[in-house]
């Protein structure tokens, strides 16, 4: 049975924190791939600056060009309206029965999952795979408990190095005008620069 790790996000910009997530679920889980999939129009985040889905696409599409381990996927983005991952989890799983599916997280996400649209669906659909961010890990922990003993559902730790890297931060210090330069792979930088994505306001 196929294991498909499943890794989403607004990514203006992606990131090396992304990167290095979903790195560590491949290798630790023994996934066969993992699944990048921009979120189009998320319910409850503004765009910040605006940044057109197009050059989230091509950002993530940059990123990940040479790894044969993740794979771009266009799924959120033909949808209309707000996008919520539990439809695609039901998409995926109609399209692929036979996979097993893993949905890969930073702390922040576990935190706000019973906000999310139909969460009891979602944590039946997918293992959570899920990181710390600078945050606390016992605190992580007994969240994973209390969604898993809440929920009936399986959440792994994911030992991830953690990163204090930040889509935010990394649009603020283009702001101010600091250098990105490895915050971001190079060819992102390069994207961002030429196309001012986050200039001075
Ligand atoms: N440095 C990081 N370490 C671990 N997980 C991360 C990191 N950065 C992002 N993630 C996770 O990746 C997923 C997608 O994140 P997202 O695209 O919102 O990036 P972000 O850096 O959190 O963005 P923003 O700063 O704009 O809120 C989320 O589940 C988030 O928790
Ligand atoms: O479905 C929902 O209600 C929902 C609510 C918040 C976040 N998500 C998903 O969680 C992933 C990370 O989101 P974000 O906001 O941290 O970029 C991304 O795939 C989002 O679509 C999904």
């Amino acid at each position: 049975m196929k294991k498909i790790g499943i890794l989403g996000g607004t990514f203006n910009p992606i990131h090396h924190g992304h990167l290095i997530l979903g790195q560590t679920a491949l290798e630790d889980f023994g996934l066969d791939k993992v699944l990048i999939i921009p979120t189009k129009n998320p319910a409850y985040k503004k765009i910040s600056r605006n940044v057109e889905i197009e050059d989230r696409v091509n950002m993530v599409k940059l990123a990940i060009a040479s790894h044969p381990g993740f794979e771009f996927s266009d799924i959120e983005l033909y949808r209309e309206g707000y996008t919520y991952t539990v439809d695609t989890l039901r998409k995926l799983t109609q399209m692929h029965p036979d996979a097993e599916y893993y949905f890969i997280m930073g702390a922040d996400s576990l935190y706000q999952i019973e906000s999310w649209k139909d969460t009891e669906q979602i944590l039946s659909m997918a293992t959570i795979l899920v990181a710390s961010r600078n945050d606390s890990r016992s605190a992580l922990d007994a969240q994973i408990e209390y969604i898993q003993d809440k929920y009936q559902c399986s959440i792994c730790h994911l030992d991830s190095p953690d990163l204090e890297i930040s889509s935010n931060e990394i649009r603020k210090r283009a702001a101010r005008g600091q250098s990105i330069r490895y915050f971001v792979p190079e060819e992102v930088r390069l994207y961002i620069e030429r196309n001012d994505l986050y200039g001075t306001e």
